[in-house]
């Protein structure tokens, strides 16, 4: 990623691409005391815009709040770099990646004289698992790893350190044919996914798990007030791996995943075994939203020009 052409908001100033660097000795690269953000920019009618900006940047300082780090800038700054990151690198759809990370000002846990820097970057990305897997679905596997109790890493925040947790288990994954791993919680009940919250279908009805273990998803809220609206009623629960078994329909959500179908968990076909219709009508209404043909949601979207 580091020999791209382009500018990087870095510390309020827009420095080149490849110029965005830190020492080595940079204290998050060392203990993960970091937060961060995942947000979309989409063409739409209106023009290149963000989607739900302001959430995104709401999460980043409660993240940050939870993880006692202090915010050299305001929100207003933030979304302002945000759309600035996605307009001086000329992209009609991006995917944006603001951080907060401790400098290198000092080194070991009770180094007291830390910064707080933040960055924002922005790029091209398109489907996290690739367009043919946003209608055929994907094949996941119960991890061998458990989603942090709040206890350990506080999973409100977004933070660079919690990841490690999501990479071991998405390369478990990986490593048995699957696309994508589902983490259970401290108490064996079904949390996450690496990077996406965790939905399913039976009977009609949505459920998703209760917001315990699970990060507070953007793409979640969405979609649950998405399939409100379109009449469906929406329970959170506790939910075992085997009631995802006998599920009719399951999907992911995520910022970077979007809406992805799950035709597949744990060498059992779930439903059809591939998109299901109302994770079909509810991913419709996502891109629908995000491209701006949603006249009622057209307050989610904040144009970059
Ligand atoms: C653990 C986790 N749970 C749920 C979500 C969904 O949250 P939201 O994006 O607000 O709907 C994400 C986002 N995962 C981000 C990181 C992906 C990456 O590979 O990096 C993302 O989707 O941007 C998570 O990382």
């Amino acid at each position: 990623m580091d020999d791209r052409d382009g500018v990087i908001w870095f510390d309020g100033e827009m420095v080149n691409w490849r110029d965005a660097k830190t020492h080595v000795l940079t204290h998050t690269l060392h203990y993960g005391m970091g937060v961060f953000e995942g947000v979309r920019a989409y063409e739409a009618e209106q023009g290149t815009s963000i989607f739900r900006l302001e959430a995104h940047t709401k999460r980043l300082f409660n993240s940050a709040k939870i993880m006692n780090m202090p915010m050299p800038f305001t929100p207003e700054q933030i979304n302002e770099a945000q759309r600035a990151a996605v307009r001086e690198n000329g992209l009609k759809s991006a995917y944006i990646r603001p951080m907060v990370f401790y400098g290198s000002e000092g080194m070991g846990l009770r180094a007291d004289n830390l910064k707080a820097h933040i960055v924002v970057a922005a790029w091209e990305w398109g489907a996290y698992m690739g367009e043919e897997n946003l209608k055929r679905g994907i094949k996941i596997a119960t991890s061998s790893f458990t989603r942090h109790h709040p206890n350990i890493t506080m999973t409100k925040a977004k933070s660079n350190g919690s990841y490690m947790n999501s990479m071991l288990a998405l390369q478990e994954a990986i490593s048995h044919g699957c696309d994508e791993a589902l983490l259970l919680d401290t108490q064996g009940y079904v949390s996450e996914g690496s990077g996406e919250n965790f939905f399913m279908v039976r009977d009609g009805v949505i459920y998703t798990p209760e917001l315990t273990s699970a990060l507070d998803g953007i793409t979640r809220n969405t979609i649950i007030r998405l399939a409100h609206e379109a009449g469906y009623e929406v329970r959170e629960k506790c939910i075992t791996r085997d009631e995802v078994y006998i599920a009719d329909e399951a999907f992911f959500t995520g910022t970077a995943a979007e809406v992805t179908p799950i035709r597949e968990l744990d060498n059992r076909k779930i439903g059809s075994g591939s998109r299901g219709p109302i994770t079909e009508i509810l991913q419709a209404k996502y891109f629908d939203v995000v491209h701006g043909r949603s006249a009622e949601h057209l307050g989610w979207l904040t144009t970059v020009a």
